[in-house]
């Protein structure tokens, strides 16, 4: 059996009478940067606070493999402390500390280490933050939208870097985030939450590879066997985002076009199964 980085058994989390979470369970691998994608008030956070320890689940179970370590978007530094200041407060703090890994991190972003935090970037404070949780050398690393104020140039560079660190390791890397459209090449796993519970997860690849977007004639149901995710119709024509089994390049009997799914495609089939041409999540 592959090894986990997280597994949870019939989790639920109740803040008083609302159910965040509820009889959710999952298996997430381990050494994968794995997205985890849902619209406001999924149970994101939820989730991520439980899997660092700092929230109790009201049932269930949940095990992390190995340290874990929470990056949330408010980030825990010190004005007044240099960025250098910062790096000896994560080796005060955690028993194992990597001076290295930090300062590349760093060196690669051209933060100043003799700069006070406060003096820095919101941009540039992510990037210290970043650093101390790697220094830390977690083997899951949760990011709650550290990235929500960075840049879309520099988002992409940051998810490029970390999925070459954990290519570089064993580490995982759980990254919420509910911005569909950047999705696109941030992770190679999805978890998608919807309501408290687990709608989708997977591999990117295997899931794209058994989705497809069939469009015809008005009709109730589409031409192949599958789960129906998504269904539009118009008056002359349906189109059915599927699950098959059977492959994107089945044949169809004509009229019938079947089409691969993009992996925003793919969320917004799950999370909006009644969607309208161009709405937003
Ligand atoms: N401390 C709390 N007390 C009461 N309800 C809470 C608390 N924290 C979260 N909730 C509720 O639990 C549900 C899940 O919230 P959570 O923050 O986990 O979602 P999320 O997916 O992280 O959302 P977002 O994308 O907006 O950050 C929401 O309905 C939220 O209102």
């Amino acid at each position: 059996m592959s090894e986990f980085a997280i597994q949870t058994e019939s989790l639920g989390k109740r803040y008083r009478k609302l159910w965040a979470l509820k009889d959710f369970s999952v298996s997430l691998p381990a050494n994968k940067v794995i997205a985890l994608v849902g619209a406001n008030g999924a149970g994101k956070s939820t989730l991520m606070s439980i899997a660092a320890g700092i929230l109790p689940a009201s049932e269930g179970e949940l095990r992390v493999n190995g340290r874990v370590v929470l990056l949330s978007q408010e980030k825990p530094l010190y004005r007044s402390f240099t960025v250098a200041d910062m790096l000896a407060f994560g080796r005060h703090l955690n028993r194992v500390w990597d001076q290295e890994r930090a300062l590349n991190w760093l060196g690669r972003f051209d933060i100043p280490l003799n700069r006070p935090c406060g003096k820095l970037s919101g941009g540039q404070q992510t990037q210290v933050a970043m650093a101390v949780a790697l220094g830390a050398r977690p083997s899951v690393l949760l990011l709650d939208e550290p990235l929500a104020n960075l840049d879309p140039l520099a988002r992409r560079e940051v998810t490029g870097e970390l999925l070459a660190e954990v290519a570089d390791s064993d580490m995982t890397v759980v990254l919420s985030t509910h911005v569909v459209a950047e999705l696109a090449g941030v992770g190679d796993y999805l978890l998608l939450l919807g309501q408290g519970r687990g709608k989708l997860d997977g591999d990117v690849e295997e899931l794209l590879a058994q989705h497809a977007r069939l469009t015809g004639p008005r009709a109730d149901a589409p031409p192949v066997e599958g789960e129906i995710v998504q269904a539009q119709h118009t008056e002359r024509q349906s189109t059915f985002v599927i699950r098959t089994l059977l492959g994107a390049d089945t044949p169809l009997a004509e009229p019938w076009k079947a089409q691969p799914l993009t992996l925003e495609d793919l969320v917004l089939a799950y999370l909006k199964p009644h969607r309208s041409p161009g709405e937003e999540l």
